[in-house]
């Protein structure tokens, strides 16, 4: 009946746009108007006449949008525009995602939590440094017997002994270099923030605004790579998935990484935090492993032990179990493995599988010394005891690894042995050996160590002497010539104290001890907390010392100085824990436990013994009595070290003077006091390599004889 004539109203009768007349019968009372018809419907009372000037009926109504169903373009620019908006969203949200990361990175490093133990120990190395420094030029001023010096020196090395960092200093220095690691940080970004502004309104400067989206844009890609990286190219929020376990079997069996999500939401009982976080990996294992290489692991149900988690990964695909050994730190990353907890495989009893040991627990054990304890401590897997084979061996570990006490427990497993053994202690620092004073044989200034060294030469000459004489190639200790333990408590004071200028020459003296040693009877046990070649391990000392124990290392870098890359000693923890790189144990074996020995009274309570001394063969002189009593004169009144000297030079052009202290079992200086004193000065000699040598000419000695015969 409506026959409707649409035509804009502006164009009609100059109503405003957006409204048109609609002819036909006004609408029913009852038809709900339009909220925004009231106007119009105004506007209906003057409505437009027919051409006879009758009113013509119609309403006014909202025109339709213009072109909506007319043209096509209208819905593809919609969709270009939302489009457009959905991926600059995603673009943020990316650029987003990067910035979450990078400043989780920034501030991983701005709170490491190793920083204050790293920068205390620096402090305290900064302290040993000096000593050492100090400690060397006391040596020598003692030597130059220049009393000044001497005593300022030794007021100085009294005075840095004393000295220990403290706490509140070490606080300052770790705020002042997380401050930095802030600053740096920052600098960066606030660059990017502030500068533009400033370059706008100080300078009048625009483009630097460019800034912003170009910085947004970085940010949008790097986001963009790490969703590739990790696995989700669509970024989405992440959902806190409750955690899957099925309640333990037999005690602590796990469901397997395949159950449904949501099955379970309750933690392990007993297990602690940590662990519960790896269960909880291992539950939702494809989204832990995801994006770290480690496609083709499979984990089955992980077991919690007296030692941890076990876990048998099945390995898939080109992967092969002796594969997964470099993907460790993949899977202890995917697995969120605490820093200091450490992670073996081994391999399982199927050709694809490994066993993961994750050794998040440590068994209760009686680990205290006693005489009829083996070895150096127990394997912490197999709790069997660890023998460490004789000979010479490198000992490694950082403050507070448990150096000390190790040495104990060798030293202590030497005089409680069987077989006739003797230790001798060379102790840089003297810290712990007035505890051995009667049991061992102990040397801490560079003196008494040099003389000590100059013994243990002659007697490793001795004993080549002896072996050639009876034919054979391995030494057997006696009662008289006893096995020898020669222990050397932080190596780098040695190596501070050695000056081969000064005749001090204790590296020199040390290397051949290292390398003959052992077929000899002779074993040197070098420890260091610095295994840095050339600081705290000569380089001449490093390629003989084959066998090696580290205790927990500073890092990363000094544990593949000691034992290599294969092994983790770095991870260990504090106060008596090793890995031993020795015949019959490798990077693959559970770490040692070692006996502790850390109480002062078992030390003392230790068998006294004779502390060792180099015998010379048959018919050589005794050794002097001690400084206070006057040397017996021997026949014709000829001094002791004098007739000594003149026996080990027979048939030949002259002696050396470590040759004539070691046969009189006396101080190297002391003993060129002596010779000085009986008229006998230095010099050099043709020996019988056909070598100038310093020492004592035969002919010099033989006169010198000649006025005590007169
Ligand atoms: N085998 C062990 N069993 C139990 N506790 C140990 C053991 N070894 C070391 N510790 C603990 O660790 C502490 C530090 O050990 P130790 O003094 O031997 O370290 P260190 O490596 O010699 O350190 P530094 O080089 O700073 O002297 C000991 O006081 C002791 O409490």
């Amino acid at each position: 009946m409506m026959a409707h004539d649409q035509r804009p109203l502006a164009e009609a009768d100059e109503i405003p746009t957006g409204l048109v007349w609609e002819e036909g019968e006004p609408a029913e009372a009852g038809e709900a108007p339009r909220p925004d018809d009231t106007e119009a419907r105004g506007e209906a009372q003057e409505a437009p006449r027919g051409a006879e000037g009758e009113a013509v009926q119609g309403t006014v109504v909202p025109a339709p949008e213009a072109g909506e169903a007319a043209t096509p373009k209208r819905p593809l620019l919609d969709d270009i525009n939302a489009r457009l908006r959905a991926r600059l969203e995603s673009w943020h949200t990316y650029a987003l995602l990067a910035w979450s990361r990078r400043w989780q990175t920034a501030e991983a490093y701005i709170q490491d939590p190793d920083l204050y133990e790293e920068i205390a120990e620096e402090a305290n190395a900064e302290i040993y440094r000096r000593r050492a420094a100090v400690a060397k030029k006391l040596d020598r001023a003692k030597i130059r017997r220049d009393e000044a010096q001497v005593k300022l020196l030794s007021e100085e090395l009294a005075m840095l002994e004393r000295r220990r960092v403290s706490a509140m200093k070490i606080d300052a220095l770790t705020l002042r270099a997380r401050g930095g690691r802030l600053a740096r940080q920052s600098a960066l970004p606030v660059c990017v923030a502030v500068g533009p502004v400033v370059a706008l309104f100080a300078g009048g400067m625009w483009w630097p605004l460019l800034a912003y989206p170009v910085a947004w844009a970085w940010l949008a890609v790097q986001g963009h790579a790490i969703a590739v990286a990790e696995g989700a190219t669509e970024v989405t929020e992440v959902q806190e998935k409750t955690r899957v376990l099925a309640p333990p079997q037999g005690g602590a069996s796990f469901a397997s990484p395949g159950a449904p999500q949501g099955a379970a939401a309750a933690a392990v009982v007993g297990a602690s935090e940590a662990e519960n976080t790896i269960l909880s990996r291992l539950t939702d294992w494809s989204k832990a492993a995801s994006g770290r290489g480690l496609a083709g692991v499979t984990p089955a149900s992980p077991t919690i032990d007296a030692l941890g988690i076990r876990v048998v990964l099945t390995t898939t695909g080109r992967l092969t179990p002796e594969a997964l050994d470099k993907k460790l730190g993949a899977i202890r990353a995917a697995l969120a493995v605490p820093k200091g907890v450490r992670t073996d495989l081994s391999p399982g009893d199927v050709g694809d599988q490994a066993v993961l040991r994750i050794r998040t627990r440590t068994p209760e054990r009686d680990m205290t010394w006693r005489p009829d304890r083996q070895g150096i401590g127990l394997d912490i897997d197999t709790g069997r005891p660890v023998a460490l084979p004789k000979g010479r061996m490198l000992i490694a570990g950082t403050s507070g690894a448990g150096k000390s006490v190790l040495l104990r427990v060798l030293m202590a497993e030497a005089l409680c042995a069987r077989e006739p053994t003797a230790v001798v202690y060379l102790d840089g620092k003297g810290e712990e050996s007035a505890l051995w004073k009667g049991k061992v044989r102990i040397a801490n200034t560079p003196r008494e160590i040099l003389s000590v060294l100059c013994e243990l030469g002659a007697e490793s000459d001795a004993r080549s002497q002896i072996m050639q004489e009876q034919g054979v190639a391995t030494w057997t200790p006696t009662a008289e010539r006893p096995r020898i333990v020669v222990v050397v408590d932080e190596g780098a004071e040695i190596v501070a104290m050695d000056d081969p200028d000064d005749d001090l020459d204790l590296i020199k003296r040390l290397r051949p001890l290292a390398s003959m040693g052992r077929s000899r009877g002779i074993d040197l046990k070098w420890a260091t907390q610095k295994p840095a070649i050339g600081e705290g391990i000569p380089s001449q000392l490093a390629g003989v010392m084959q066998d090696r124990i580290a205790l927990r290392t500073a890092g990363r870098k000094e544990n593949n100085l000691v034992l290599g890359s294969d092994w983790s000693s770095h991870e260990l923890e504090l106060g008596g824990f090793a890995l031993a790189s020795v015949p019959g144990r490798g990077p693959g074996q559970a770490p040692i436990q070692v006996w502790d020995l850390s109480d002062d009274s078992t030390v003392l309570g230790l068998p006294d013994a004779e502390p060792w001394r180099h015998l010379p063969r048959g018919g050589a002189p005794e050794a002097p009595p001690e400084a206070d009593g006057e040397a017996p004169r021997g026949a014709g009144g000829v001094p002791p070290v004098l007739r000594a000297a003149l026996t080990l030079s027979e048939g030949a052009r002259g002696v050396t003077g470590a040759e004539i202290a070691a046969g009189c079992g006396m101080d190297l200086v002391d003993m060129q006091e002596e010779l000085r004193a009986a008229g006998v000065l230095g010099g050099r000699f043709v020996n019988a390599d056909g070598n100038q040598v310093r020492g004592y000419r035969r002919d010099a000695l033989e006169q010198a004889a000649s006025r005590y015969e007169e």
